[in-house]
């Protein structure tokens, strides 16, 4: 059987209405058609054809990348995009890029820290691409301690102006994408110093180039920080270096929602908090879990396709080997990653939701929620982007030898992707955030004060302590209340453990310190349950489609059963469960997976990705695997010629040597 008729069989087999499911998958229908038209947009304009994008050059490849933006941004203006058809059109042509900070960040900036007069005057320019961009806050010195930053924003009372300034070589500005070779302002990040007092870190808007000629303002060095890992990948993004030779910007350029400086240097604090000026990082945040349910499907449905195309052994009598999916290990190491990449659509979609509540709120100055909003953000963008790097690396191992060629695509999603574990917040500091809010929540449960939003179950602490497991036969596994309180009761427990071993310290912070890898634990816990409760949300809505809830129900408790038997440590040592009920849930995981495996191949089909997207010849629709990826291998610049450059040099004389020894 060829790998065409491989895949037109497995999707006879589907149990399901695919378009339903990928109405589910887009999140409306709306959502759906927007993204299917801007998908094929994408995919027939030959400008934004990606192929060979890994084989070039750094230069020749930034200057595609330059080519694309543009074309992009025409196209944007031609057909008149909304912000929301223009953002999808962003996702397919799938090359980062200096607009993604622009709009990504630069924008939202200005917009969440900028006065009303400074949105005014900057915004109407950054829309309209007449100025272009950057974010930069990170340091050589400094990335996750922001209040360590050591560039300097110092007020000149006699000018009216700040004086930003780089006192240290560790002050360099080091990171900030776009800004190397294509931003003319930065929302630079610097310490404030009015009357030669510091009042902690501010964002200010700086010019950096020249609107004429691109040349960098007098006073600032500027460039790119070099390659970066991987071939194609981040390198088409320029994150640059920057540094300020007592640079001097008018004072009305410094952000001042949070804090004003007069006329006079004086600071005058308005009514929002502080912690504001961290807002476009909860921002940017929210959108990176979004964006790892896309990365991670992407790597799934390669996997996937391939794993029901290619064949292993088991063939009796001359008959087909066996597919490589029906393989129970490639189940159990495939299923949970497709579980996991619908549990990361659904929780993004619910984190866009709450991000918005958030900021409807803050414009009606209520900041009640911002700290449950900051632990949301940072704890499930650790948890997703470090699940979907891990995702994507275990996909290429799926694929065996070939998931190892370039043309898997496989190499370069991992490439491009593995970043986001370090970038918008080290996963580790902002688990760190994660336990500090969840510490604080438990220590004022005993005032009184009831734990609301994602940690309302800590206010059920008493009987998470005391519950018992109510599980007897595998299929009790299939209840949403016995698997919520599972992760409740695990998640609460560990957090109570800790919080008790913290208060034998004197003082918190050293415990705090000498505690932390448990600590990060229990922030995990916390976040894999808010991932788990959210699916099983989207469960309890009135989802249309035939058969659709069923498959939808299927990976929800794959999800959390394949959580539950890798955590079980957790698990079995709060004694949430015991070992019967651990092996009845392992029994329940293998139950499911044959459940699921008629349907995968269409499960991964209601992403709706186009080839173009994916970039995998193994990842095919068609599942024409082997033509093509033999057909792939011809275009090697090394296969240009028959003899390979270098044979007169070096291997011809080495034969010669050889044979020179053996005649000897
Ligand atoms: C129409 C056309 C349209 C076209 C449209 C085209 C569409 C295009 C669309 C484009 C799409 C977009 C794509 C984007 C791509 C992005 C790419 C990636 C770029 C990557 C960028 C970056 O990489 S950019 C740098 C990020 N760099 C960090 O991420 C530093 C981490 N480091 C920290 O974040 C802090 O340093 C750290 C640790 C908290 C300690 O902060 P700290 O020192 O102040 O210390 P504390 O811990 O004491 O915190 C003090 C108190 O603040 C509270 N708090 C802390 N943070 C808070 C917060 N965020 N919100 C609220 N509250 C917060 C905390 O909970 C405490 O609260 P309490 O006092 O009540 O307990
Ligand atoms: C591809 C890419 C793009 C980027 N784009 C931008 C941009 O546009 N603008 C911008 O401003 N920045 C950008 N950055 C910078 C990025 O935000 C930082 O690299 C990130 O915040 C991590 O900070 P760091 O590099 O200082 O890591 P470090 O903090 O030095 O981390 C090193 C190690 O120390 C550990 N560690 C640090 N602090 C603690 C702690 N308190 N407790 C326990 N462990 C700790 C970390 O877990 C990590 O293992 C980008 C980075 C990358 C890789």
């Amino acid at each position: 059987m060829k790998g065409v008729d491989h895949l037109a069989h497995e999707r006879n087999k589907t149990e399901f209405d695919v378009d339903a499911m990928k109405i589910v998958w887009a999140g409306s229908r709306h959502a759906f058609e927007l993204s299917d038209r801007m998908a094929r947009l994408v995919a027939s304009d030959p400008a934004f054809q990606k192929d060979g994008r890994i084989r070039l050059g750094r230069k020749e490849l930034f200057k595609n990348t330059l080519r694309k933006a543009a074309h992009a941004w025409k196209r944007i203006l031609e057909l008149h995009l909304t912000e929301e058809e223009a953002g999808w059109l962003r996702n397919f042509v799938d090359e980062p890029s200096f607009t993604d900070l622009h709009w990504g960040m630069f924008v939202p900036a200005i917009k969440g820290q900028g006065t009303d007069e400074q949105q005014q005057k900057w915004l109407p320019l950054a829309y309209k691409m007449q100025i272009i961009g950057s974010y930069a806050q990170t340091e050589l010195g400094h990335g996750s301690n922001v209040q360590g930053l050591e560039t300097t924003a110092t007020f000149d009372p006699e000018t009216d102006e700040f004086v930003i300034h780089s006192p240290t070589l560790t002050s360099s500005k080091w990171w900030p994408g776009g800004l190397g070779k294509v931003s003319t302002h930065a929302i630079v990040y610097a310490r404030l110093i009015t009357n030669g007092q510091e009042h902690g870190v501010h964002g200010f808007i700086v010019q950096l180039r020249s609107l004429d000629d691109h040349m960098p303002i007098p006073g600032i060095t500027i460039g790119d920080i070099g390659m970066k890992f991987g071939n194609g990948a981040y390198n088409t993004m320029d994150n640059g270096v920057l540094t300020f030779d007592h640079i001097r910007i008018p004072r009305n350029q410094m952000l001042m929602r949070v804090l004003q400086v007069t006329r006079e240097g004086k600071c005058v604090k308005s009514n929002v908090p502080r912690q504001l000026i961290y807002g476009t990082m909860v921002f940017v945040r929210q959108t990176i879990v979004a964006d790892a349910s896309t990365a991670l499907a992407r790597a799934v449905c390669i996997a996937t396709r391939y794993s029901a195309v290619r064949r292993q052994f088991g063939s009796q009598d001359g008959g087909m080997e066996t597919q490589v999916i029906d393989y129970k290990t490639q189940q159990s190491r495939l299923f949970p990653l497709l579980a996991s990449a619908y549990a990361f659509r659904f929780v993004g979609e619910w984190l866009k939701w709450l991000y918005t509540d958030v900021t409807q709120r803050l414009q009606a100055n209520d900041f009640s929620i911002l700290p449950e909003a900051h632990a949301c953000t940072a704890g499930l963008k650790s948890l997703t982007t470090t699940a979907t790097a891990d995702a994507i690396e275990e996909c290429r191992k799926l694929c065996g030898g070939h998931g190892y060629l370039c043309a898997s695509g496989l190499p370069e999603l991992f490439a491009v992707y593995v970043p986001a574990c370090t970038y918008e917040g080290d996963n580790v500091v902002l688990l760190l955030q994660v336990a500090r809010f969840l510490m604080k929540t438990v220590s004022q449960l005993g005032s009184g004060k009831k734990p609301v939003g994602t940690t309302a179950y800590l206010g059920r602490v008493q009987d998470l302590l005391q519950c018992c497991c109510d599980v007897q036969t595998a299929e009790d596994w299939l209840k949403p209340s016995v698997v919520l309180e599972a992760f409740e009761a695990r998640s609460a427990r560990m957090c109570v453990a800790r919080a008790q071993n913290l208060s034998k310290f004197e003082n918190p912070e050293d415990g705090f310190a000498e505690l932390s890898a448990d600590l990060v634990e229990a922030s995990v816990a916390h976040c894999q349950l808010i991932v788990v409760s959210k699916f099983i949300d989207k469960l309890q809505q009135d989802i249309p489609g035939k058969g659709v809830n069923r498959q939808l129900q299927n990976l929800c408790y794959i999800y959390a059963l394949n959580l539950l038997h890798k955590y079980l440590g957790d698990f079995l040592s709060t004694g949430c469960i015991t070992p019967k009920q651990a092996s009845l849930a392992n029994d329940q995981l293998r139950s499911l997976y044959s459940q699921i495996r008629p349907n995968a191949i269409a499960l991964v089909d209601a992403f709706n990705y186009t080839d173009h997207y994916l970039g995998s010849v193994l990842g095919r629709y068609d599942g024409n695997v082997y033509p093509k990826l033999y057909e792939e291998a011809w275009k090697d610049p090394l296969n240009d010629s028959v003899v390979p450059d270098g044979y007169h040099e070096y291997i011809h004389p080495m034969l010669k040597q050889q044979l020179r020894n053996a005649r000897l």
